[in-house]
């Protein structure tokens, strides 16, 4: 008797934990529902990154880099390099003037140690050491950086496998500059998928814009931006694991729990309005 229900335990256990592993790793795949998830005006975000520096005393270097390395791991999760089939994974990263800049070069870094090959273009180097630094640490990994914008969107197409997005952040506010402006229109044609870190470039933080970027992957750092309720691309990713837990009571951020140890979290939203005709968000 006692052989058969040790058995019968043994076999409890095993189905137990296979269905817990199931659970776990459904749960590590599954993304997230939106549910009361925060959207972030431009003014709350820029309060809380404010924040985040003063009462929390974090430096932007530390910032930056959970911020850059969580898009990189994102964008290596959704876009493997082995399924890469230009040039052994060619991308290019796009760094605008801002901090946001700043997370691309991150990203760029980390995304070359993951073994990709990106390139980057930055055409506006603020006078900042930390932007110095990043830059000089990009070319110190022999990372080319292009001297110009090419002109012809399949130019892009032909040559890299994806473009990361890092040209404006939160801080944008449109229209674009004529410095930039060619830039955000080619891309626009590229049909290589588009990776926008926080912000998709050139579009109204809280409004979007409908004729503008149409990025396939999103990460949202911190908290999504109220434009992100307008982005239908296949990805979005919330990253910036940082955000301290009185910080997130204090503004009602609701973030959803990350995966065990992850630095990124699938969100799976509901289509925008404006792109649901199954009634289900009306
Ligand atoms: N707490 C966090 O979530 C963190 C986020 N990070 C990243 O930081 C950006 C926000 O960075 P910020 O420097 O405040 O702003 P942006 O990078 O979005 O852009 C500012 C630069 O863009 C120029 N700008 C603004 N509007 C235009 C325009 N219409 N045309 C051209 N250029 C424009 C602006 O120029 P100014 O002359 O106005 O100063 C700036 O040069 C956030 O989105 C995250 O990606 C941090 O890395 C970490 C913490
Ligand atoms: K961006």
């Amino acid at each position: 008797m006692n052989r058969i229900l040790l058995r019968a335990a043994f076999c409890t256990k095993v189905i137990t934990g296979h269905l817990l592993v199931t659970r776990h790793l459904s749960t590590h795949k599954m993304a997230v529902e939106i549910g009361k998830l925060k959207f972030l005006g431009q003014e709350e975000a820029q309060k809380i990154d404010e924040e985040l520096f003063t009462e929390y005393a974090f430096s932007i270097d530390q910032l930056m880099e959970l911020a850059g390395y969580s898009s990189a791991v994102a964008i290596a999760k959704c876009y493997p390099l082995e399924n890469m089939k230009k040039d052994n994974g060619a991308l290019l990263v796009c760094c605008g003037p801002g901090n946001n800049g700043g997370d691309g070069l991150v990203c760029a870094r980390h995304l070359k140690l993951f073994g990709y090959k990106p390139t980057v273009f930055y055409p506006k180097v603020p006078n900042k050491p930390l932007f110095q630094n990043l830059r000089l640490q990009c070319e110190r990994m022999d990372m080319p950086f292009l001297s110009f914008f090419p002109s012809e969107a399949h130019l892009i197409t032909d040559s890299y496998n994806l473009v990361v997005d890092a040209l404006f952040g939160f801080s944008f506010k449109g229209p674009v500059r004529p410095e930039f402006a060619p830039i955000l229109e080619t891309l626009k044609k590229v049909e290589a998928p588009i990776c926008s870190i926080d912000v998709p470039s050139g579009w109204d933080v809280e409004n979007g814009d409908p004729d503008g970027l149409k990025p396939e992957m999103l990460i949202s750092l911190t908290a999504p931006k109220l434009c992100a309720k307008l982005f239908d691309g296949k990805y979005h990713y919330l990253g910036g694991r940082f955000v301290p837990r009185s910080l997130e009571q204090k503004y009602e951020l609701n973030l959803p729990p990350y995966p065990s140890t992850d630095c990124i979290v699938e969100l799976k939203q509901p289509k925008p309005a404006h792109l649901d005709n199954s009634g289900e968000n009306n």
